[in-house]
């Protein structure tokens, strides 16, 4: 296929919305090695100007004078109109490229005539306000307390020149312009104690210390579920819908690698990424599950010391300020004219997704040793967030919503009242907004507030699991016992989690390191679609 062809091809399967702009252009093993960045480059650029480019093809009439497919005419209008080189001949099609330069004489005065309609001094200003680079996002580096401290990584970065300045001279108005886009500035969070916040456009995947796993790129609202979960040093969590591990890691972290905190999942693929990544940040104490968190026996003897469960179900990831998820939802804005009927589907997968997420949490709920619960979402829905934690209060009684100064309490930005919860209840939950500088994200804590209902039905034998290498931590502390909080709904305040010394506050990328995983005593993983679980102890630390 030429290249022109394939660019068509791609923004036809992301119209379809059949992948990511990165799989189908760097993740392509059809196109040539050389040519992956350009055709990511070409995407890209071609889906940031198509307002602009489908306006001139259309108005050039070059789709009815000549045989050019639409979406072949807009990569190749991208490239006439705004690429450095013009129309590229190498690779390309002559013939096509020949049609196409009949009509440039029209279509360059049809791209100057648009942009003097739209008042454009550049070509720059034909890009949606949304679509322009984001350089609000601050980077956040979570620091991985299995590998180092958080004093060792300031003072590493101090000896790079980077200037640590403080929270306390700054204030949270002055985030922005005390931590302008790319300075050689960074400061600790003050919400996360293990948590550093660098200027927005700060590069770090090359830093030794991401490489080798002693830090971790997440985003901060990502930290946030685990400083809500609260596990102790040796004891036992459970994280239901734990792939890709950023949360996993987080847990394992603030445990300092002793305990054992179980993962499940359902997609392998995902759940190999998260044995890779947990690897990587040198975790030992996480036992993977291939399979639904609904599939798993709470009264199962092995989970008897779970106390702690972190659930980060999947969600409509509404909160997500991602430039290339903007990039296709936009395009297809513009080529389709089908939004309502979008919006419409909306409402009922917005309403299965909260079924999900209700249900995930109420099963969590049945664990009878489990004592504390962070429930959370990258959604700024109310239906995923406020009005799902509405929807378990009122299904069960054996939790309470954990106060607000368990879950976050520096963090000014709470969950949001009428929408199912009362005043009191909305500030116990927390929010996060792009405008904060991160993603879009929710977090709740629920706590037990009584001992569980004896079981009912009867009970399972307890599985053993069939290639399950126990590691050393896991078996050589037991939790200690710690008596149950009081919920929100008693109103005593406790002390601040994030008051506590050691305690980890705290979303994710990875570097591409070897895993340094325990095989399962199989020695082979079993492959999407076995029906059969997988379960393996590996020794790793994790990052969302
Ligand atoms: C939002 S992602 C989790 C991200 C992860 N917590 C992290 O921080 O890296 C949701 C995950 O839930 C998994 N999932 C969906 N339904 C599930 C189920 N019934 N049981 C277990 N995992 C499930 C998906 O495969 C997906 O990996």
């Amino acid at each position: 296929m030429w290249f022109y062809d394939k660019a068509a091809d791609i923004l036809g399967r992301l119209e379809r919305r059949e992948g990511s702009i990165k799989n189908m252009t760097i993740g392509n093993r059809y196109i040539k090695p050389e040519e992956k960045r350009k055709m990511y480059a070409l995407i890209c650029e071609t889906l940031k100007y198509a307002s602009a480019l489908s306006t001139v093809v259309e108005r050039s009439e070059v789709l009815t004078a000549e045989k050019i497919k639409p979406r072949q005419a807009l990569v190749m209008c991208h490239d006439m109109l705004l690429a450095r080189g013009g129309l590229q001949h190498q690779g390309a099609d002559k013939r096509l490229n020949h049609r196409m330069m009949k009509h440039k004489a029209r279509m360059v005065a049809e791209f100057e005539k648009l942009k003097i309609e739209l008042n454009a001094t550049c070509n720059a200003d034909l890009v949606p306000e949304n679509l322009r680079d984001n350089v609000s996002t601050f980077r956040y580096v979570r620091v991985n307390l299995i590998k180092t401290t958080v004093d060792a990584v300031v003072k590493a970065f101090e000896e790079e020149r980077y200037k640590l300045a403080r929270f306390e001279d700054i204030g949270r108005d002055g985030l922005h312009k005390a931590m302008p886009p790319k300075a050689r500035k960074f400061m600790r969070d003050p919400d996360l104690n293990d948590v550093l916040v660098f200027p927005p456009g700060t590069d770090l995947h090359d830093h030794p210390l991401y490489v080798n796993g002693s830090v971790i790129l997440q985003d901060k609202a990502s930290c946030m579920p685990a400083h809500v979960a609260q596990p102790v040093e040796g004891s036992q969590a459970l994280d239901a819908c734990a792939a890709p591990g950023n949360k996993t890691s987080h847990m394992a972290s603030l445990m300092h690698n002793r305990g054992r905190v179980f993962a499940f999942d359902m997609d392998r693929n995902r759940l190999d990424t998260l044995v890779k990544l947990t690897g990587n940040a040198g975790c030992k104490i996480i036992t993977p599950e291939c399979m639904s968190f609904l599939d798993v026996d709470p009264w199962d003897a092995q989970y008897a010391g779970v106390e702690y469960a972190l659930l980060d179900p999947s969600c409509s990831g509404s909160g997500i300020v991602s430039r290339l998820d903007a990039l296709v939802d936009s395009y297809i804005d513009v080529v389709r004219k089908d939004g309502k009927a979008n919006k419409d589907n909306e409402g009922a997968r917005l309403g299965s997704l909260a079924d999900f997420q209700v249900s995930i949490v109420l099963h969590a709920m049945k664990f009878p040793g489990v004592k504390r619960v962070s429930y959370s979402t990258c959604s700024v829905h109310a239906e995923e967030n406020e009005q799902v934690v509405a929807r378990v209060l009122a299904e069960q009684d054996e939790f309470g919503l954990a106060p607000a100064d368990h879950v976050i309490p520096t963090w000014p930005r709470r969950g949001l009242s009428g929408a199912g919860l009362t005043d009191a209840q909305a500030e116990c939950v927390v929010r996060t907004m792009p405008e904060d500088g991160t993603n879009g994200f929710f977090v709740a804590g629920f706590v037990r507030l009584r001992a569980p209902e004896p079981r009912k039905e009867a009970p399972k034998k307890a599985t053993t699991p069939s290639v399950t290498v126990p590691s050393e931590e896991a078996s050589e502390k037991q939790p200690e016992e710690e008596p149950l909080i009081e919920p929100v709904q008693r109103g005593k305040r406790k002390k601040p989690v994030g008051d506590r010394p050691n305690e980890a506050k705290v979303q994710t990328e990875q570097p591409s390191k070897k895993p340094s995983t325990v095989p399962s005593s199989s020695g082979k993983a079993k492959k999407k679609g076995s029906r059969s679980k997988r379960r393996v102890h590996v020794s790793v630390t994790a990052s969302r």
